[in-house]
């Protein structure tokens, strides 16, 4: 499986957004895309996730299983999305709803995309549920989202985006709104589903210290373009585009040492 994004061009409202990304994501692999903010690196995401704002306007491929995504009607693209790419935000709060349990939106989407029964599907969340680490996770079905920490709430909101045993994950700043004592701990559990389960994660973060540690290849955006991309020790160690040298000597030196 491989999702490839060849030449991706995006306007909104005749703005130039995107000038012609293109990303290779394999299963198995965390792809990490860096780049300050307003270089593209959200929208790149949502453009697999057909999930632009009104007014955009696409051209390129993003190929995934021999399909351009770019072209399916929007009834196909949305079993795509949720069923075989899945994504993350931010903010736990975008994917779950403060009012039902946690159980319960693990359970309706499967019951929805996968067609389970209630048994089924109740077996199959407590199970995601361990796979995510929520401690004690037959009783973390019955409660609320409030109910648990931020960092616990994103495990839950990852969770969720699995429930359809998804080939592609989009993580957006995934770590961006939490503690950094449970920042890691989030990281390494993507890295762990990852290979796990064959994922092929795509984790757009501004924080080229944050990706450093999980990522396999890492891209770099600058003003709606990729300037570099390659295997993450090459790219941390030499890097070949003045950007990439910019943003690296911004990282502590602790961190640069630590993470190449
Ligand atoms: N809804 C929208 N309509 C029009 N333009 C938008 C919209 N959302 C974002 N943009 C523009 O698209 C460009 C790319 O934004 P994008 O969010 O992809 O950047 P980013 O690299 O993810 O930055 P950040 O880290 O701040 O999220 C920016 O110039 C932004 O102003």
């Amino acid at each position: 499986m491989s999702l490839r994004i060849t030449d991706l061009k995006v306007d909104i409202h005749g703005r130039p957004i995107l000038k012609g990304v293109s990303l290779d994501l394999r299963a198995g692999q965390v792809h990490g895309l860096a780049g300050e903010s307003g270089s593209g690196k959200t929208m790149t995401g949502l453009a697999v996730l057909g999930l632009l704002p009104h007014g955009a306007r696409t051209s390129g491929a993003i190929d995934f299983d021999g399909r351009n995504l770019l072209d399916l009607p929007p009834k196909e693209l949305n079993r795509v999305r949720g069923g075989q790419i899945a994504m993350v935000f931010q903010d736990p709060a975008t994917s779950l709803h403060p009012m039902l349990t946690v159980g319960r939106q693990l359970t309706e989407h499967m019951r929805h995309h996968l067609g389970l029964g209630r048994a089924e599907a109740r077996e199959r969340a407590v199970e995601l549920l361990g796979k995510v680490r929520i401690p004690g996770a037959a009783e973390a079905f019955g409660r609320y989202p409030h109910q648990f920490s931020g960092g616990m709430r994103q495990r839950i909101a990852i969770a969720v985006a699995l429930a359809c045993s998804p080939k592609v994950l989009i993580a957006d700043e995934p770590t961006t709104a939490l503690d950094v004592t449970v920042q890691a701990g989030i990281l390494r559990l993507l890295r762990g589903l990852c290979d796990e389960l064959g994922l092929a994660v795509l984790l757009v973060t501004h924080d080229l210290g944050v990706m450093s540690a999980v990522a396999d290849e890492v891209s770099v955006m600058k003003d709606g373009l990729v300037v570099e991309t390659g295997p993450r020790g090459r790219v941390l160690r030499e890097p070949e585009h003045p950007y990439t040298r910019a943003l690296l000597d911004s990282l502590p030196e602790s961190v640069r040492e630590e993470r190449t």
